[in-house]
């Protein structure tokens, strides 16, 4: 048994160089830039991470997933995008994650094997969800599928049903799937089901991470044992989270729920004037001084005073950083 073990750790370590990184903090899902024609922009990339590990203390980045708009981007864009991620992140962040979930299975694998042909540090793949899954068998397929062509890059599944429609319980995915994908590194968990985020936590292998996507009620997660936040609001707000964060595990339950009741605040005024993708966007922006762009159809522009109203109520939130 001990034998065993000692062999299954040596292959890891030996053909994923990132194996030995548990993936914990904050990630930032980034804004994908764009120029103001909406042609993509691989200008803005390297002082958007300077901006993140500097400004925000964020350390890991989670790129083309939902707030980078992967699902309007072509394969050749998301590549290009990845590509220039990984390079400009290098020696600055700790881990990319380059998401690579697709409608179509063969997309998915292409852009599989240009992640580890770039050395992304994981890869993670979201439901398909025009013709959906079934069931949790059917999920866990697909996912194996794309998994396959790259079998030791790190893998995460993406549980975010409230936007792919696919209510596959997160603990039923979990179940069996290192037999699956052998590469298997745990879950981002986006949805506001508590308890199975729970169940996904304790039965959580010890070389897994599962990680929350809801940034309005992470504390909740933290208490539930995530061992790892990602979200959008991390690129403009990571320097708060992490506070939270360091409060919680010092204890300071008091402390980290003032911090997190003044986040629900400002996303509860930024929701009432409509909150979504593009006034995310227009909001960091706002706040950070980066040229992000616009967004891409059918998420539309935001107007600017409205992104500017929640920019002001930022910062009378948070006078500081
Ligand atoms: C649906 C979606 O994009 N969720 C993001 C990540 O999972 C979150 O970071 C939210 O943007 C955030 O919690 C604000 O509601
Ligand atoms: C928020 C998030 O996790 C995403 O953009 O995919």
């Amino acid at each position: 048994m001990a034998f065993e073990k000692e062999k299954h750790v040596q292959v890891y370590s030996v053909m994923t160089p990132s194996a030995d990184k548990k993936l914990t903090g904050l990630i930032a899902a980034t804004f994908t830039p764009f120029t103001r024609e909406g042609e993509i922009n691989l200008l803005e990339i390297g002082p958007y991470i300077d901006y993140l590990t500097e400004k925000q203390g964020v350390r890991n980045i989670f790129v083309n997933g939902t707030t980078g708009e992967s699902m309007s981007l072509s394969v050749a864009e998301r590549k290009i995008l990845a590509e220039e991620w990984c390079q400009k992140a290098k020696g600055k962040m700790d881990q990319v994650i380059v998401h690579v979930g697709c409608m179509c299975l063969k997309d998915a694998q292409e852009l599989t094997r240009h992640a580890a042909q770039i050395r992304a540090d994981a890869i993670a793949v979201i439901a398909p969800s025009f013709f959906k899954p079934s069931n949790a068998d059917v999920l866990k397929s697909f996912l194996q599928e794309v998994a396959s062509v790259a079998p030791t890059l790190p893998f995460y599944y993406y549980h975010l049903p409230a936007l792919t429609g696919v209510n596959v319980p997160a603990r039923d995915v979990l179940d069996g799937i290192e037999k699956l994908i052998p590469s298997f590194r745990g879950v981002k968990f986006s949805g506001s089901d508590l308890m199975d985020f729970g169940r996904c936590v304790s039965y959580c292998q010890p070389h897994w991470s599962v990680l929350y996507g809801v940034d309005e009620q992470l504390l909740a997660a933290l208490a539930m044992g995530s061992h790892g936040a990602v979200g959008s609001t991390y690129n403009y707000a990571g320097c708060h989270f992490n506070k939270l964060i360091s409060a919680f595990e010092n204890g300071d339950l008091v402390q980290a729920r003032t911090i997190q009741f003044k986040v629900q605040e400002l996303l509860s005024h930024a929701m009432k004037l409509g909150f979504d993708l593009g006034v995310n966007k227009q909001l960091m922006n706002e706040v950070s001084g980066l040229c992000l762009g616009p967004p891409r159809l059918p998420v539309m522009l935001c107007p600017p005073d409205r992104a500017q109203s929640i920019a002001r109520k930022y910062h009378s939130i948070f006078p500081e950083c």
